[in-house]
């Protein structure tokens, strides 16, 4: 390699290294200002030698012209969907069930039920190929452009593993709040709330909507049969997708009983306006894979699974919103 390759594979390896921090790690290595310096450096670098251009090159997440439209997707593993539960009488129905069908000695996880929208990522040899919404669950929109662009997508893996994971892309309260000021000063429409202003920028033609809009991701699952990576449970699948480089979220916890579960739900009901993000509920699932299989799935539903949904918001906020003058 001469030196102009190997400063763009340094700057290439250390932009990604710096990026992971910054964006999937929320903990950044380097200010803001080394990392611009450097991206420059990339860019300028890339202009002259274009046949150098990597494709999973961090100057590379804007994409070029607006697609005409979006093609559809089948996914190679259906994306289900969460039956739900409202009070503490529908969770113990779903825990009673469990113990009927595979006995008392199994855990939960509970998650954040992060409101936004569903995605799936698919990567080839570690490269980020394609992305798609959930759409029906089996047919969803091609959207890679769009997700290249959120910073917190890795382009390029930690290894170099086809896999296809599925997650939630999401606008933080800051960024929905900040957009639409500056749509109410433009006289457009503003979002209703976050889940709706993330669905919209991902369903823009151009990326470089998309990439204005500031959104993220949590990925929470691998599509398709975990045990191929030698996972044997969610909690250690969580872990995996950490160590590949994707978004998790943290605020997970390990339950042995529902009573645990109940309490992380009152405990995030309490909580759930300090977080960065909106969340609509808390998703229980059952840990281990070898009783996931046992529990198996309703045509639409994992039986090992279910979200607890938050009460509405209040009614009475509307009614304040109505102009009394
Ligand atoms: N919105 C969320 O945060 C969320 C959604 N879905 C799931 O699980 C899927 C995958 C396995 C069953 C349904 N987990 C989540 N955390």
């Amino acid at each position: 390699m001469n030196e102009i390759e190997q400063r763009i594979a340094e700057l290439n390896k250390l932009l990604h290294e710096y990026g992971h921090a910054y964006y999937v790690l929320d903990n950044p290595i380097v200010p803001d200002a080394v990392y611009d310096q450097l991206l420059n450096e990339l860019i300028a670098l890339e202009k002259e030698n274009p046949s150098l251009i990597y494709p999973d090159s961090p100057t590379q997440r804007v994409g070029g012209t607006p697609l005409q439209g979006f093609k559809k997707v089948t996914h190679a593993f259906p994306m289900l969907s969460l039956s739900n539960a409202f009070n503490e009488l529908d969770l113990r129905d779903f825990d009673r069930r469990i113990r009927q069908a595979i006995g008392d000695d199994f855990s939960y996880v509970c998650e954040l039920k992060i409101d936004g929208l569903a995605i799936s990522l698919r990567y080839e040899d570690g490269i980020f190929v394609q992305g798609a919404t959930r759409g029906d669950g089996v047919v969803g929109e091609e959207i890679t452009a769009n997700l290249r662009t959120i910073r917190s997508i890795p382009l390029r893996l930690k290894e170099p593993v086809t896999i296809e994971v599925r997650g939630e892309a999401y606008m933080p309260k800051k960024s929905f709040e900040a957009l639409n000021q500056s749509r109410q000063e433009k006289g457009l429409e503003l979002f209703a709330n976050p889940r709706n202003a993330a669905a919209g920028s991902l369903r823009q033609l151009d990326p470089k909507i998309a990439a204005s809009r500031n959104l993220s991701t949590f990925i929470y699952a691998i599509g398709g049969d975990g045990e191929a990576y030698g996972i044997d449970s969610h909690a250690e699948m969580l872990d995996y997708l950490e160590t590949l480089g994707f978004p998790s979220n943290k605020e997970r916890k390990f339950c042995e009983t529902i009573d645990d579960c109940i309490a992380f739900i009152n405990m995030w009901t309490e909580n759930r306006p300090n977080l960065a993000y909106e969340i609509d509920g808390i998703v229980i699932k059952v840990n281990r894979y070898a009783h996931q299989d046992e529990l198996g799935y309703t045509a639409k539903s994992p039986r090992w699974a279910i979200a607890y949904k938050f009460p509405a918001e209040e009614a009475i906020t509307t009614v304040l919103d109505i102009d009394l003058t």
